[in-house]
């Protein structure tokens, strides 16, 4: 198997102009160059659609096959990170480190890449995952708050793991302001920066000016650019093309668009098209058509899908998580998920405010009956 780590050395240093081949070099496929690296994020953001309840013949199943079909990073945590099972986030099912160890013990060329949320995550657990085979630490935080991830680069850094940032909710900041953030995530020690369009709120040129802007302040230092898209508004595989032509080295999705919100940009409609624009991935599409089809989509309790609720996200700004959060709190408050979730977008708040939705349901609730005893009172 050809070595496929980028090193703490390989990138070259701060202030230096790096050509387009010195990029593409630190991405390269399983059977040859490629000019883009996908990392699938079916076994971490698809673990909110399936609320965090795979089990490990799942993960071996999804990762032998995502494996097989060359793509070159999966990534496995918690929906929301290493130590999100909890009451606010949702339980899993199986330990998050014994899933991590079964995809790296299962994986023979990918590389097994962890999601934190520094906070939420320790830098315990990042030792934790390292020591069980992850090689991959991708740190999220808030758009606007990458100074929280600092510790944490030095010390994915430390341990020889490659990184890569996470500006989540990218609609909530301006351009420039997240190539500021991602100058603070690259001189923390981040090897890319992604664009994390949470809410699937970003419309093509939106996603295509912030691409840019991070690549204008970070592209000279050897980092790469990242995008992760959602569905919300159907936009997540447009988009990503877009950041492509960018200049974003590296995309993400999921299998069967399984992930929070209306799904990830599918991995396999991403393959599809990227190869059919001519831009090589590395995947064979033939095998990643059947890990989406066989393996995942039997599994699926239920399909991702642009319905009102996940529209609203969209359109309003909402964290994809927040979905089934909004459509249990619909259920015991007797309130629309979507007017919840149009609600959380006007109040803006962020990934960690969960239980703020019950906040909102329980207030819309009161509403509608005041609304509703008003209407009596007019009879
Ligand atoms: C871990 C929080 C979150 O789900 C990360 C992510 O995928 C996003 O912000 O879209
Ligand atoms: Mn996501």
């Amino acid at each position: 198997m050809a070595d496929m780590t980028i090193r703490p050395d390989d990138v070259p240093v701060v202030g230096r102009e790096v050509t387009e081949s010195e990029v593409l070099e630190h991405t390269p496929g399983a059977g040859g160059p490629t000019d883009l690296r996908i990392t699938d994020s079916t076994l971490r953001d698809g673990s909110h659609a399936m609320s965090h309840q795979y089990t490990e013949e799942q993960v071996r199943g999804v990762v032998s096959a995502l494996d097989r079909a060359g793509v070159q990073v999966i990534e496995v945590s918690h929906g929301d990170g290493l130590g999100g099972s909890s009451f606010n986030y949702g339980f899993s099912r199986v330990d998050e480190f014994d899933l991590i160890a079964a995809a790296v013990d299962e994986a023979t060329r990918a590389k097994i890449a962890i999601l934190m949320l520094p906070g939420l995550a320790t830098v315990h657990d990042l030792q934790r995952a390292h020591a069980v085979g992850a090689s991959v630490a991708r740190i999220a935080t808030h758009c606007t708050e990458a100074d929280v991830s600092i510790q944490h680069f030095g010390e994915a850094r430390a341990l020889g793991m490659e990184t890569v940032g996470f500006l989540m909710l990218a609609h909530r900041a301006t351009p420039e302001v997240m190539a500021q953030q991602a100058r603070i995530m690259v001189d923390a020690g981040a090897q890319c920066v992604y664009v994390v369009d949470s809410a699937g709120a970003l419309v093509l040129s939106d996603a295509q000016a912030r691409v840019e802007a991070v690549i204008d302040e970070i592209g000279r230092d050897g980092a790469q650019v990242g995008f992760h898209g959602h569905q919300n508004l159907s936009l997540g595989v447009a988009n990503s093309v877009l950041a492509y032509q960018a200049g974003a080295r590296q995309i993400d999705g999921a299998l069967c668009a399984l992930g929070a919100g209306a799904g990830n940009s599918p991995t396999e409609v991403l393959a599809a098209t990227f190869e059919r624009m001519g831009i090589r991935t590395g995947v064979d599409l033939g095998e990643v058509l059947s890990a989406a089809e066989e393996v995942v989509r039997p599994f699926i309790p239920r399909l991702p899908w642009m319905d009102r609720a996940s529209i609203t996200q969209g359109y309003a700004g909402v964290y994809s998580s927040f979905l089934l959060h909004a459509e249990r709190a619909a259920e015991r408050y007797g309130v629309p998920a979507h007017a919840i979730l149009q609600r959380v977008g006007e109040l803006g708040y962020v990934g960690g405010q969960e239980d703020m939705i019950i906040d909102v349901a329980v207030q819309l609730a009161q509403e509608q009956e005041l609304g509703d005893l008003a209407g009596a009172g007019a009879r």
